[in-house]
């Protein structure tokens, strides 16, 4: 089998939104799709009232497919220090037209101020490896990890746009998605997420600099976090860039349009190309002259993250089969 489904950004593309069924009448909840962390929780009946605002539940009672796992619990917090908790159920869970009929759905008991004030998103549906999901006593697999089998390739890809809906395609790639050849490159799956190292990187029409960036693919985190050494180069080329100590993170002037930034992939030459305007994000002062920065460094991290700036210049196929990344131009 094969399915698509599309997925819509908020408000400067900072998470994209997918329409997600769950249960028996299905309950449908948009989620965030997230290839950076492995479990599945949505906001529900069991979420106290004063932490939701605005976000559709889910609702277990009014599911005839609904089972709940005594005595199971899951916790999760995130990288930007959100964080959420809460108990488990099982039940079927329905994603561009697929069906898992025994996934199972964490619901949230408690969730942080970032989640409470993100009206538009009703949780998130983990796209990572099964070692990272937090549910105890036992870990619970990804939908994808689900569903993989059933699918005529053991692939999934994502195919986000800057300001416009986008694509998550499972099973087959669509050819008509990309431009050109898709090049992959291994993946490093033992810290349970989309690990891989592109070879190196250019700013604007530069050459390229050969040095390896670890990093991972993540569609749940909305910049692309470097090195901070690649980070101090790039906005070293734009007149009036700083780093803002207040806000912690480099902004520049909101025009001209900065320079682009590419990253290769693979040994044969293949090169992604973020174009400038994807750098550029919401105005932080009242006159609007200055920007937060689209790029920003990976520090104490451990790792860089290619996320939403970087994937939304690129189709990429997550293959689960072979353990690799696939990316290409589009
Ligand atoms: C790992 C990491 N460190 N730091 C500073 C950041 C921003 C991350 C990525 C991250 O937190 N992503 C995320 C957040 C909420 C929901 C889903 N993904």
């Amino acid at each position: 089998s094969t399915g698509n489904e599309v997925t819509k950004p908020e408000s400067y593309d900072v998470e994209y939104l997918t329409p997600v069924s769950i249960g028996t009448p299905g309950q449908v909840l948009h989620l965030d799709i997230d290839t950076g962390s492995s479990d599945l929780w949505v906001f529900s009946s069991e979420t106290p009232s004063n932490l939701v605002n605005g976000q559709s539940l889910y609702e277990p009672a009014k599911s005839s497919t609904a089972q709940k796992l005594e005595g199971y619990t899951w916790k999760i917090s995130y990288g930007d220090g959100s964080s959420s908790s809460g108990v488990v159920y099982r039940d079927s869970v329905t994603l561009g037209g697929l069906t898992v009929s025994s996934q199972a759905v964490e619901a949230a008991t408690q969730v942080s101020e970032e989640f409470t004030s993100d009206s538009n998103n009703d949780g998130l549906l983990g796209l990572g490896f099964g070692s990272l999901n937090t549910v105890q006593p036992k870990g619970q697999k990804t939908w994808f990890e689900n569903i993989m089998q059933e699918l005529d390739s053991p692939i999934f890809t994502a195919d986000l746009k800057a300001g416009e809906p986008g694509t998550y395609n499972f099973g087959y790639i669509d050819k008509n998605a990309h431009i050109g050849n898709i090049s992959y490159v291994s993946v490093n799956d033992s810290n349970g997420y989309w690990t891989w190292t592109s070879p190196g990187y250019a700013i604007g029409t530069g050459a390229l600099v050969s040095t390896q960036i670890m990093g991972i693919a993540d569609t749940g985190t909305t910049l692309l976090l470097l090195p901070s050494t690649i980070v101090v180069m790039y906005y070293a080329q734009i007149p009036g860039a700083l780093y803002d100590a207040t806000q912690g993170a480099y902004t520049l002037p909101c025009s001209p349009t900065p320079p682009d930034f590419s990253f290769a992939v693979g040994d044969d030459g293949q090169v992604i190309t973020i174009p400038g305007e994807y750098i550029l994000y919401a105005a932080i002062t009242s006159i609007g002259t200055m920007c937060f920065g689209g790029i920003q460094a990976d520090s104490g991290i451990g790792f860089s993250i290619f996320g939403d700036v970087a994937l939304k210049a690129a189709f990429v196929v997550f293959d689960g089969g072979k353990k690799r990344l696939g990316w290409a131009s589009k």
